[in-house]
């Protein structure tokens, strides 16, 4: 650029080749006059000066584009692992404004997760059969609630043993009728929600997976590997389908819940989710006008109101003795999956119930495909000008496909593993254990010679969920033999795994001076994962 245009501006005076066309339009008229001659050396000169300044400024762009790092970081680990979680908390840490003006917008999810804790509930206190399945029944069965399999001593689901009626099942199952066309409605609201992009809501089918007991490979294809992010799936969120009442067994409706399993109802990006649910589906005419808060309990036709009035007898539910007692014999642990808000039914159907961080943090919406989420570094951080560019994957296995492309572009990945589920079986394949599974992932991404310059991260997450679950005697020997006979507690459990996890990586990496960072999390704690995140020296090394 620089030479082009001091060719454009040349010194007068100096000898051309008359044979340079652009050099002989550029000589200076024959018989110019001495006043011809200034103008045309002023101008000249003014040229020069606005080509030296945009030399400069291109220059300068050159450096600041130098300067500023894109740090690319990769989400992975299997379904439920807490990668969602952990993106939550990374913009709850970098920014807190923006996480703030969403939170509304999860309330419907929230509610939804109730709705869908409240009716496992009932499914298990059920006398019905078809409420007890057989592995057989397993195949097809995706839609359940993931972390409610619980391995029984057996070897089998726990949800599989049958059970008579619990006392009240019929009162209970009658006065909580209104959530069957509540769940619905609210898939239904979530899947279409008033918003242009968003109402081209589709139902995917799920990718054909056709392995049992075996993950699949996380080879990069050949098309996608050569494209890098035209190869890329477009980010979905998908809501996982309902069971019993996504099956159809309560009537025909026009909801995307009447689908069958197998089947996922997948709406575009999350921010066009968050936004159409932001603004309110049901605003009052106060909130229209004066651009307050939405009144959405002045909406009489608001989830919140049956929400509202079956919060007494959810509650009976959930504190019943009897009912507890059923649960625990069909080792349902509700509190794994999306059960967190049955302590707080009071306050989640308050008919002016706002979302807090927490509840936000919590609550469960399965990734489909990809999402992307970037964020800049505030000035006053010692890493202004590195823009962040973080990759939430779905971890479902028929999800897993979509990992590869981004592998030869990432900088650091943090891999989850949950480490409290090693008593639990994938929701898409009850045949494999969940603690199994994530080995085999973490093995075949530690080996993955696309990511050997790649920084890791590993979180052994879920580690409350972990304590809890030792402390209430289950034994990790039991659902893996090779612990044997050390103690049962979690200092020497959280401690065997996080060298069971890096003796693996130290076996399988491909570059043996790559470090591996290992932190024992609980990724729902803000404050513990935040002082991760920020202080993490895997953060300050990113390439
Ligand atoms: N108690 C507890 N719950 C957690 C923890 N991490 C995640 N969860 C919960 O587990 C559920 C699943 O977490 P997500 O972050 O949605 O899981 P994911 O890995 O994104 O799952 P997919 O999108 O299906 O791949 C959510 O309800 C979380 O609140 C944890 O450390 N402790
Ligand atoms: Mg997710």
């Amino acid at each position: 650029m620089a030479n082009h245009r001091a060719q454009l501006a040349p010194p007068s005076g100096r000898r051309r080749s008359l044979s340079d066309p652009l050099a002989a339009a550029l000589l200076p008229p024959p018989n110019e006059s001495p006043e011809q001659r200034d103008r045309r050396l002023r101008a000249e000169e003014e040229a020069k000066k606005r080509s030296d300044h945009i030399d400069r400024m291109i220059k300068e762009n050159e450096k600041e584009r130098r300067r500023k790092k894109i740090v690319k970081v990769l989400l992975l680990g299997q379904s439920e692992s807490g990668k969602s979680t952990t993106l939550k908390q990374f913009q709850l840490l970098h920014t807190p404004a923006a996480f703030h003006a969403e939170r509304i917008a999860w309330r419907f999810v929230i509610y939804l997760n109730l709705v869908r804790s409240i009716r496992r509930i009932l499914e298990a206190i059920s006398p019905e059969p078809e409420t007890a399945p057989g592995l057989d029944d397993y195949d097809d069965m995706d839609y359940l609630e993931p972390a409610a399999i619980i391995i029984s001593s057996n070897g089998r689901p726990s949800s599989a043993v049958a059970g008579a009626s619990v006392p009240g099942y019929d009162s209970y199952r009658r006065q909580l009728a209104p959530l069957r066309d509540l769940e619905q409605r609210l898939i239904q609201q979530l899947s279409d929600p008033e918003d242009n992009e968003s109402r081209q809501a589709i139902r995917l089918p799920c990718p054909p997976y056709n392995g049992h007991g075996h993950s699949p490979s996380l080879s990069v294809p050949s098309s996608a590997r050569l494209t890098g992010d035209a190869a890329r799936p477009l980010p979905r969120i998908s809501i996982p389908p309902g069971s019993s009442v996504s099956g159809g067994t309560h009537g025909a409706s026009s909801s995307p819940v009447a689908l069958s399993p197998g089947h996922e109802i997948a709406v575009h990006s999350t921010s066009n989710w968050r936004k159409a649910f932001a603004l309110g589906r049901n605003q009052s005419p106060k909130s229209a006008h004066g651009g307050e808060l939405q009144g959405w309990w002045e909406d009489p036709h608001d989830p919140v109101h049956v929400l509202n009035r079956c919060a007494p007898v959810m509650i009976d539910l959930w504190r019943d003795p009897k009912v507890r007692q059923r649960l625990a014999e069909k080792r349902l642990r509700l509190e794994e999956s999306s059960g967190f808000y049955l302590d707080e039914i009071e306050r989640v159907t308050a008919k002016m119930y706002f979302p807090t961080d927490d509840d936000v943090l919590k609550a469960r919406l399965k990734t489909n495909g990809v999402v992307e989420h970037t964020f800049s570094l505030p000035k006053t951080s010692e890493y202004r000008g590195v823009e962040w560019k973080i990759y939430d994957v779905g971890g479902a296995r028929p999800q897993r496909q979509a990992w590869a492309p981004y592998f030869d572009d990432v900088n650091a990945i943090i891999f989850l593993a949950p480490i409290s589920a090693f008593d639990q079986v994938l929701a898409e394949d009850p045949r494999v254990n969940r603690l199994e599974d994530s080995f085999e992932l973490w093995k075949l991404v530690v080996s993955n010679p696309l990511l050997s310059t790649v920084n890791i991260i590993l979180f052994l997450n879920k580690c409350d969920l972990l304590k809890k679950k030792l402390e209430n005697g289950v034994r990790l020997n039991q659902h893996m033999p090779s612990y044997k006979d050390r103690p049962n507690d979690y200092d020497s459990v959280s401690k065997y795994f996080r060298l069971k996890f890096g003796a693996m990586h130290h076996t399988f990496t491909p570059n043996k001076s790559r470090e591996c960072y290992i932190h024992l999390t609980s990724v729902t704690d803000t404050r513990k994962t935040q002082t991760i995140i920020s202080n993490g020296k895997w953060f300050r090394d990113a390439p």
